[in-house]
């Protein structure tokens, strides 16, 4: 559960990522040491990454499009998806309201201040990632959409359109995510409707990433490398800056976005759910020189609560259960490891 914003804070707008980006050197709190440092120019190409167009599974293709998707994730844990349904009059409205309130002062940005801790609703910056000792390069605004009744209006902006798109976009985003669970169910030889009720009631956090403009982008990071907790991430890039990247074999493979689409990922509750048949994959972000960059990532997370276990018709004996998990012990793991650093918000 989101916990309530603290008290109004002053802000130290001095040190937030943008700021600081303007003022030209890197501070050293957000140098990587070297052998954390990221390949930024990859040669490798994203081809490989399918582009799956889901207008597919409405006609004669929907075999073929479950199976691109079942392929995509076993090899990949990736996937794009084109003609995914989304209303394109709410993406706009959405990204038109999300440019606006990155151009408000920090103050408006967050009205109630700065978040504090890695679960509270709001918008601050990144942390000090324990495996790197540095910080992202980027601020983000992080807010809990489903269920309704969570939602931190305090910490949202005070505006009426913003909130629309917020309430609209997420609205579609869960959607999505049920329609992908659905896809993947069957893909694994389950009922349709089977992630869904394992992962149960919907906790949907919605991820407003910013990453300004950074003067070296191999020695900082705008999202150090993880996977995502939980069942499945939709990720919108809003420009056409590349900057996700993604581990196969050992290797980063960058992300070209196809116009429109948006790129999916299996998150750590599927892997489990799936008994360890679809992977929760690594991926990071990378920052660029010259241009800012913007993404959305709605996870389709869980009731702290709910406990994820095997879907037992995969387990099998050479495919032993992997052990259950309480949703919000796997969650906390990621705030207690940045709490041994000395968790701040702004440090
Ligand atoms: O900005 C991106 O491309 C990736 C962001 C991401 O992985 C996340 O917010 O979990
Ligand atoms: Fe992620």
């Amino acid at each position: 559960m989101a916990p309530a914003m603290p008290p109004a804070e002053k802000l130290s707008e001095s040190d937030l990522v943008e700021k600081i980006s303007k003022g030209g050197g890197i501070p050293e709190k957000f140098i990587l040491p070297k052998e954390h440092r990221p390949e930024v120019q990859l040669t490798r190409s994203s081809d490989e990454i399918p582009v799956i167009d889901m207008a597919g599974l409405d006609d004669q293709r929907r075999e073929k499009t479950l199976a691109q998707i079942h392929k995509a994730c076993l090899e990949w844990g990736f996937f794009q998806v084109i003609n995914h349904g989304v209303d394109e009059t709410v993406m706009e409205y959405m990204k038109e309201q999300v440019e606006t309130f990155l151009s408000l002062p920090v103050h408006e940005r967050a009205p109630g201040g700065i978040r504090k801790g890695v679960t509270s609703q709001g918008y601050g910056t990144g942390y000090v990632k324990p495996d790197t000792g540095a910080r992202d390069w980027r601020d983000y605004f992080l807010l809990r959409t489903y269920p309704e009744s969570m939602r931190d209006y305090e910490t949202w902006p005070n505006r009426q359109s913003f909130r629309d798109a917020i309430s609209k976009y997420t609205l579609e985003m869960k959607k999505l995510g049920e329609r992908l669970l659905e896809c993947l169910s069957i893909n694994l030889g389950l009922s349709p409707n089977y992630l869904k009720e394992a992962l149960g009631e919907l906790h949907q956090d919605l991820l407003i990433n910013h990453y300004p403009p950074c003067p070296d982008p191999s020695v900082a990071i705008g999202a150090n490398k993880h996977t995502d907790l939980g069942g499945v991430t939709c990720l919108w890039q809003l420009d056409d800056v590349v900057g996700l990247q993604v581990l196969k074999d050992g290797e980063w493979y960058p992300v070209t976005p196809a116009p429109g689409a948006y790129i999916i990922n299996v998150a750590d509750m599927v892997e489990l759910a799936s008994n360890g048949i679809y992977k929760s994959i690594q991926h990071r972000a990378v920052v660029n020189p010259a241009k800012r960059r913007i993404s959305i990532a709605a996870f389709y997370d869980l009731h702290p609560d709910a406990v994820v276990k095997p879907a037992p018709e995969l387990v099998k004996a050479d495919r032993p259960a992997l052990p259950s998990v309480r949703f919000c012990d796997h969650a906390m793991k990621l705030a207690i490891e940045t709490d041994k650093v000395g968790m701040k918000v702004l440090d």
